[in-house]
């Protein structure tokens, strides 16, 4: 059974999925476009579309080893940087990919670690809370809010608040600029005209983080011996030995890559999830009083990190927001030279002589499997509450995949603990401070945009807020919300 339905060749997507087929194969055809460097090359025989459960476990938990690279291809630093210079989601699986993958992961994106910086997440939601209610458009504040934290747990507080919020914007713009860079249509933009634009990024890039680096790489050069334990992403990157290649130091080149990538993917990822997650509570205004009294009954100010494990609604609200509008559409995996040995785990014949082939596993799809999820297009949080079928989900998908907004396996999202916690907080506070209501003649309109790597609102989600009397979730100036 669970291989059927499971695979859709380049050629029978166009019949049975057609939009998927389009992304699919828009994304296809920029992995044929480009070369890959680093024996990372993809796309040089037909995609493979997976939209089964099962074959998706047995693929990316069961047998990991068959599918542990990325074609590079579809990764904007690689572009950018002409595969040059590798971040976690370009790096080809070896010693650098280990090295930086645990340096985030056990390192500042550790729960025990994120969960500490209740002051970082309330100077954000105090900024957050100040544009809001004087009426900023709400994907562009959700978006600066989760990039705030980020930056701060990236570059310092005495960093950023050293930047001062106009250069952090800047920064930010810059960011959501390389992304995109990738979407301009070949149709429109001339290829040597793209690749100036792309390069010119870049040294954007480069001339924004590197002096930033250097100043923290003299401080703790001068400390020497007795420097503190690395306590920034930043600080932990220039500490870091890459063990099995001669306990080399990362590159510049590869600093920008890795912070572009944490706060570029990191960023937009976790806002898009929060806009999709807004939007659904604007559309279900009972679904929204529900999770009001949740967040009421919890106490009085800003919901903290120990409060949200007491609200299970409000999980439930999230992951029914992430099963179905997952930001991201799909993950991607090249087979290199293991093609065939990997088409047998998918259960397919690959029969296409080539060495590579790109799959892509399609996490919409996954999260709207009418098997597993009952009328999947309806929007209704209750099937992660007690007794109904998504009660206690796997994020990781170890035991079994029911939906996998963070992938699954070796190569999953290092951010899910980090996302996850981002989405509860500001969705909680939000709902605190405001009465989220339908914008005057305009309705919420959940059409998507498939864009290059994320899923996006087509409309970006416009909305009446009410603030909340005695409930505002603003913090206090101490804490620096509204105080820049
Ligand atoms: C709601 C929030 C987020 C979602 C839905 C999300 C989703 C994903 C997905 C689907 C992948 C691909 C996994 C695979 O190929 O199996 C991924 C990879 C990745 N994500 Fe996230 N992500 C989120 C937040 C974050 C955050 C906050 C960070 C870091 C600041 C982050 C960093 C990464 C990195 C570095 C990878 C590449 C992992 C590797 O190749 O080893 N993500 N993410």
């Amino acid at each position: 059974m669970d291989q059927l339905i499971s695979m859709l060749s380049h050629a029978s997507g166009i019949a049975i999925l057609p939009f998927l087929f389009l992304t699919a194969s828009f994304l296809l055809t920029l992995a044929q476009r480009r070369p890959s460097g680093g024996g990372q090359g993809a796309g040089h025989g037909r995609p493979i579309l997976v939209a089964d459960r099962a074959v998706s476990h047995r693929a990316l938990v069961q047998q990991s080893a068959a599918f542990l690279e990325r074609p590079t291809s579809a990764v904007v630093s690689a572009i950018l940087s002409r595969n040059r210079h590798y971040n976690i989601l370009s790096a080809p699986y070896g010693p650098y990919w280990r090295a930086a993958r645990r340096n985030m992961a056990a390192g500042v994106l550790h729960p025990s670690r994120v969960r500490l910086l209740h002051a970082t997440r309330a100077r954000a939601l105090g900024v957050l809370v100040r544009d809001l209610g004087s009426g900023a458009p709400v994907r562009e504040s959700l978006h600066f809010a989760v990039f705030r934290v980020l930056a701060e747990i990236c570059f310092g507080e005495g960093a950023v608040s050293e930047l001062g919020e106009a250069r952090l914007r800047a920064m930010e713009k810059l960011q959501q600029e390389t992304l995109r860079a990738l979407t301009s249509s070949s149709f429109i933009t001339p290829s040597w005209s793209r690749r100036r634009w792309r390069q010119a990024l870049r040294r954007q890039q480069e001339e924004l983080f590197l002096p930033l680096v250097a100043e923290v790489r003299d401080r703790r050069r001068e400390a020497g011996d007795v420097a503190a334990p690395a306590a920034t992403y930043v600080e932990s990157l220039i500490d870091l030995r890459v063990h099995g290649d001669g306990d080399r130091a990362v590159t510049d080149g590869e600093l920008v890559s890795l912070i572009s990538e944490f706060l570029g993917a990191g960023a937009e990822s976790t806002a898009v999830a929060l806009e999709w997650t807004m939007a659904n509570l604007v559309k279900h205004p009972k679904l929204q009083q529900k999770l009001r009294l949740e967040v009421d009954a919890v106490g009085e100010g800003v919901i903290e990190e120990p409060d949200l494990s007491r609200m299970p609604y409000l999980k439930a609200v999230v992951l029914e927001s992430l099963r179905r509008h997952p930001p991201v559409p799909s993950v991607e995996r090249d087979l290199g030279g293991g093609g065939e040995e990997a088409a047998g785990v998918l259960g397919a014949p690959c029969g296409t002589g080539a060495t590579t082939t790109a799959v892509h596993f399609l996490l919409g799809e996954l999260g709207r499997d009418p098997a597993m999820w009952p009328d999947p297009m309806s929007f209704d949080p209750e099937r992660f509450m007690p007794g109904g079928e998504g009660e206690g989900v796997d994020l990781t998908c170890t035991r079994e995949l029911r939906m996998m907004p963070f992938g699954a396996g070796r190569r999953m999202c290092p951010g899910l603990a980090t996302g996850m916690l981002h989405m509860e907080y500001f969705v909680a506070n939000l709902v605190r401070a405001f009465e989220w209501r339908q914008a005057d003649g305009d309705e919420v309109d959940l059409a998507e945009f498939q864009g290059f790597l994320f899923t996006t609102m087509r409309r970006p989600l416009r909305a009446r807020l009410v603030p909340r009397g005695g409930k505002t979730a603003a913090t206090s100036p101490e804490d620096g919300g509204g105080d820049w």
